[in-house]
């Protein structure tokens, strides 16, 4: 094992632990597509890639019709390091979000009338919805908490059209939604005037620049889902922490183990904790699960992939995290110099 850690090691800054190894063995014991070993793995998808080159180099791990197999050599590996497949004891009700769909079936059913033809995802704004199930279960996630009742609600980023779900729910006292994608806008836009809702403020800014004033500490509650890089945790989630009102106002946002190691976890965590003084008060495994983008081809997870076959189900979920603020909370103030770094990083590769 260790020579086989010693050898992804050379290949990638992506930190790299036996245990990183074991989980990539694992989650091929568990499928033999590329994409759910990924999934099943929660390792990035650029190490997952590296392990199992070398796995392969070493003979432990073949490719046969597509599929990722170990050898009996691979097999015999494992069973020397007592490693078995892992289980999926994800809850089939609530698919793992500990939120109850049930008493929301018609806003389902509404809000999955209304996007039928909503636009498709862009590449260039890293863009790449939920699920309509995933996007209801946010509104009844947030109501649950009490972040959604007579509250001012700021949506920052609505790819996944969270905002249409919350103005269906009729639960906010308002609603503002930022996007730089003007599809988005008009389509968010047209759909409030169709079903009668006139509560909602509609931004298209550049959220890399300093918020405008009427938007800083104007709201009780934010919802964003970033790209992985810690300049995007400090542009998305710290602007969204800036609209809050003050203490005990709440933050969420998707978090994922497809871009970010755990590593980048624990910085991530840091930001949080020690730059925006604020408290996790949830982080809910694989809440968001996204529908594939259609534009796999053109990413660097295309390029990487072991087998050139597009994903069949759903891969790529994300982690939903809480936080809110208290006294000493604070937001991000000054302008983000950043461009593509903004998307990209050594984990990243969907982007
Ligand atoms: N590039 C395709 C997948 C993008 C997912 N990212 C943006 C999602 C917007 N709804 C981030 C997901 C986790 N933060």
């Amino acid at each position: 094992m260790k020579e086989i850690v010693a050898k992804v090691k050379e290949r990638t800054s992506i930190p790299v632990y036996e245990r990183s190894v074991e989980n990539v063995i694992s989650a091929i014991m568990t499928s033999g597509d590329f994409w759910s070993i990924v999934d099943v793995s929660e390792e990035p998808l650029p190490l997952v890639c590296d392990i199992i080159d070398v796995l392969k180099e070493n003979g432990y791990v073949e490719i046969k019709e597509n599929e990722i197999v170990l050898t009996n050599k691979g097999e015999e590996f494992a069973k020397e390091l007592g490693i078995g497949p892992k289980i999926n004891a994800t809850c089939k009700c609530c698919e793992g979000r500990a939120v109850s769909l049930d008493d929301y079936k018609d806003l389902l059913e509404r809000f999955k009338e209304i996007v039928k033809n909503r636009p498709q995802p862009l590449h260039e704004f890293d863009q790449g919805y939920v699920t309509p199930e995933t996007t209801v279960s946010r509104v009844i996630l947030m109501h649950s908490r009490g972040d959604l009742l007579n509250k001012e609600v700021f949506v920052l980023g609505d790819d996944d059209l969270t905002s249409i779900a919350l103005m269906l729910s009729g639960l906010p006292k308002r609603i503002a939604v930022v996007d730089i994608d003007d599809r988005l806008i008009k389509f968010i836009e047209k759909t409030a005037d169709e079903i009668g809702y006139n509560n909602l403020e509609i931004l298209t800014l550049d959220i890399r620049k300093p918020l405008p004033d009427y938007l800083v500490g104007k709201f009780d509650t934010f919802i964003t889902d970033p790209p992985e890089t810690l300049n995007a945790v400090r542009t998305f989630i710290g602007r969204g922490i800036a609209t809050l009102k003050g203490p005990r106002c709440a933050g969420y946002f998707g978090i994922t183990r497809r871009e970010s190691s755990i590593d980048k976890w624990r910085n991530l965590q840091k930001i949080l904790i020690n730059e925006f003084n604020v408290v996790i008060t949830d982080i809910i495994r694989n809440f968001n699960h996204y529908i594939n983008w259609g534009y796999e081809k053109e990413t660097k997870a295309w390029r990487l992939a072991p087998v050139k076959v597009l994903p069949k189900d759903i891969w790529y979920r994300s982690y939903m995290y809480r936080i809110e603020t208290l006294e000493g909370s604070k937001g991000l103030m000054e302008e983000m110099n950043v461009g593509q770094e903004l998307y990209d990083d050594e984990e990243s590769s969907t982007t």
